[in-house]
């Protein structure tokens, strides 16, 4: 049986957990290594990449996951963990960090400022409502979020955010503040895929919109199809009951 991991050494792991077993699926924690060789996809959750990095060290966990993602085997990076997940990252404290790797991308570690320049903001996702159903639009939360600055030809990407034009711009440099009205409104990526791996700059766990995990589900299944005869697994939940369904955590919104 194909079993979906969680990547749990900090930050929302535990929120991604509860999103699965939403949609009836049971995620297994993952701290050590060897865990990865019991499971079939990864989902890497948001966090702070930096002390995720230095625990992953800690743990030996890259040349696993590294291994993990060159096997072809379906990883999905949340926030810090589609920084976990590029090739190349820019904004990093001093000393950078260690990546995992794999998605053909540069990725602004906090493309849209500090912690209180959080926010909220209701995104296009065409490729998500054509394979989820569901509204055009998915709330997307960016919490001290990166972005994606470039992407290879391989790379689809699956959602961008129109920044309003006195917001927060990118530059090579550094990240500027633009004067009012002083550029156009100019559109950054938010949301990408790569063959096996799926990255997104917010945050799907904290909603109550399970979309982008039905969607990373289906990669996994597509995957263990392609490989052998597995299925994710499905946890007891009778979702098709009208049983009230039971979240172990609040959801953001
Ligand atoms: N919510 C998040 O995962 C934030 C990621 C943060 N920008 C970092 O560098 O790790």
């Amino acid at each position: 049986m194909a079993v979906v991991g969680v990547l749990a050494l900090q930050g929302s792991f535990n929120e991604h957990i509860a999103a699965l077993k939403r949609l009836g699926v049971k995620g297994v924690e993952v701290r050590k290594p060897e865990q990865l060789q019991n499971i079939s996809s990864l989902i890497i959750p948001g966090g702070e990449s930096t002390t995720m990095a230095k625990l992953a060290e800690f743990h030996n966990l890259f040349p696993a996951l590294r291994e993990f993602v060159r096997m072809g085997k379906p990883v999905w990076g949340t926030c810090a963990g589609l920084i976990f997940l590029a090739n190349k990252a820019v904004g990093q404290k001093e000393g950078g960090q260690e990546l995992v790797g794999g998605l053909d991308c540069t990725v602004h570690r906090n493309y849209f400022g500090s912690q209180i320049q959080s926010f909220e903001a209701e995104l296009l996702v065409p490729e998500l409502a054509s394979r989820e159903g569901g509204p055009e639009t998915f709330p997307g939360v960016f919490i001290r979020a990166p972005a994606v600055v470039e992407v290879g030809p391989d790379v689809e990407v699956l959602a961008d955010y129109p920044i309003p034009s006195n917001k927060v711009l990118y530059s090579s440099s550094a990240v500027e503040f633009q004067e009012e009205n002083a550029v156009p409104e100019k559109k950054v990526i938010v949301a990408i895929k790569q063959g096996n791996l799926l990255g997104t700059a917010f945050h799907p766990e904290l909603t109550a919109d399970t979309r982008w995990h039905s969607y990373f589900l289906k990669m996994a299944r597509e995957y263990g199809e392609g490989t052998s005869n597995t299925s994710v697994a499905v946890s007891g939940a009778d979702l098709s009951s009208d049983k009230q369904t039971r979240y172990d955590l609040p959801i953001f919104r």
